[in-house]
């Protein structure tokens, strides 16, 4: 079924019809930006426009990145996960400052009204010259590096899909204020590795892979694998699935980006379940997310002037959320 803006809405299960697939092809990382036809980030705009007021999540087909360089990261991440954790310790993340490192299995708590999540994380920087390297896993370093650029590359073209969506007049507005790729911002590249679920493991009651959650900065890049549990909150406050799709990113907006669009843009929450049945609970799951962060000092205040939330730093914003998050 088609949109009124044209883009594809999955009816079947896959998405439960609530979240549009939207062909990027026109607009993917390979394409120089300048060269692209106004109509055409019109079109694009228009699409995401729509799912970003509407259920805040879209999946992207043709992006532009590499199948390669996702599978490459995902198997990289997998053999460093499956290091001991006296090893994985040496990298442990320190501060709530600085969310860069390894979080161990149940770290992280990302809703107070559940136990500590059933996974494991790496946060790295996005930036290139990142200087965390691994003796014990060689390639990952590189792994990172190659399939963070990509993702840069896609989050500016986005942001600027989003500023010409909310009809502003200049579509450099929140480009002008992500300087991904420098010291001065806090983006970052998230492995997740979600381990088997086995009749061993001490579980508690209502503990699940990863609770319900929004995400903190500007927008947020999902790769997940195929083995599904990821679900999102929908505004009449049921949980669906937002299964995997072959070869497409997740894209959804985050709280600050909403509360910089005096919400007309919305942040969903979601939440990764164990998948019901033996069968995938003895199946490690595995998801990469690049979380795109104003820069550090910038002043997010609504772009409408209305002021519905007062103006707010990035950092600070994000700090008091990651101490939220993790007990340092
Ligand atoms: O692993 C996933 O699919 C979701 C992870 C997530 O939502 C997060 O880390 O913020
Ligand atoms: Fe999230």
């Amino acid at each position: 079924m088609n949109d009124n803006n044209g883009s594809v809405v999955i009816s079947d299960e896959t998405t439960t019809g609530l979240i549009p697939v939207i062909d990027f092809g026109d607009f993917n990382i390979s394409t120089t930006s300048d060269n692209i036809n106004d109509d055409v980030k019109r079109r694009l705009a228009a699409q995401i426009h729509t799912a970003f007021t509407n259920i805040g999540f879209v999946y992207l087909k043709n992006h532009g990145v590499a199948t390669e360089k996702l599978d490459k990261l995902l198997s990289e991440a997998k053999t460093f996960f499956e290091l001991p954790d006296d090893v994985k310790q040496k990298y442990a993340r320190r501060s709530a400052e600085e969310n860069l490192g390894w979080s161990c299995f149940k770290r992280e708590r990302l809703s107070h009204d559940r136990p500590h999540g059933l996974k494991e994380s790496f946060d790295f920087e996005t930036k290139p010259e990142n200087v965390r390297h691994f003796p014990e896993v060689p390639g990952f370093r590189e792994a990172v590096n190659d399939f963070s650029l990509s993702c840069y590359h896609l989050s500016e073209r986005l942001l600027t899909l989003i500023a010409i969506g909310l009809g502003l007049d200049d579509p450099t507005t929140f480009t002008r204020q992500h300087n991904i790729l420098t010291a001065e911002n806090g983006s970052t590249l998230r492995c997740l590795y979600y381990p088997p679920i086995t009749p061993d493991m001490a579980m508690q009651p209502n503990q699940i892979r990863c609770a319900e959650h929004s995400d903190y900065g500007s927008i947020t890049l999902l790769f997940q694998d195929n083995i599904g549990g990821l679900e999102l909150r929908t505004r009449s406050g049921e949980y669906v699935p937002a299964k995997p799709v072959p070869d497409t990113v997740l894209v959804n907006i985050a709280d600050l980006m909403q509360r910089w669009t005096s919400d007309t843009l919305v942040s969903t929450k979601h939440r990764v379940v164990v998948p019901k049945g033996a069968e995938y609970s003895r199946d490690a799951r595995m998801s990469v997310a690049y979380f795109v962060h104003s820069d550090s000092h910038c002043v997010v205040s609504s772009i409408d002037g209305k002021n519905k939330y007062p103006p707010i730093k990035t950092l600070d914003y994000s700090t008091v959320r990651f101490l939220d998050t993790f007990d340092y």
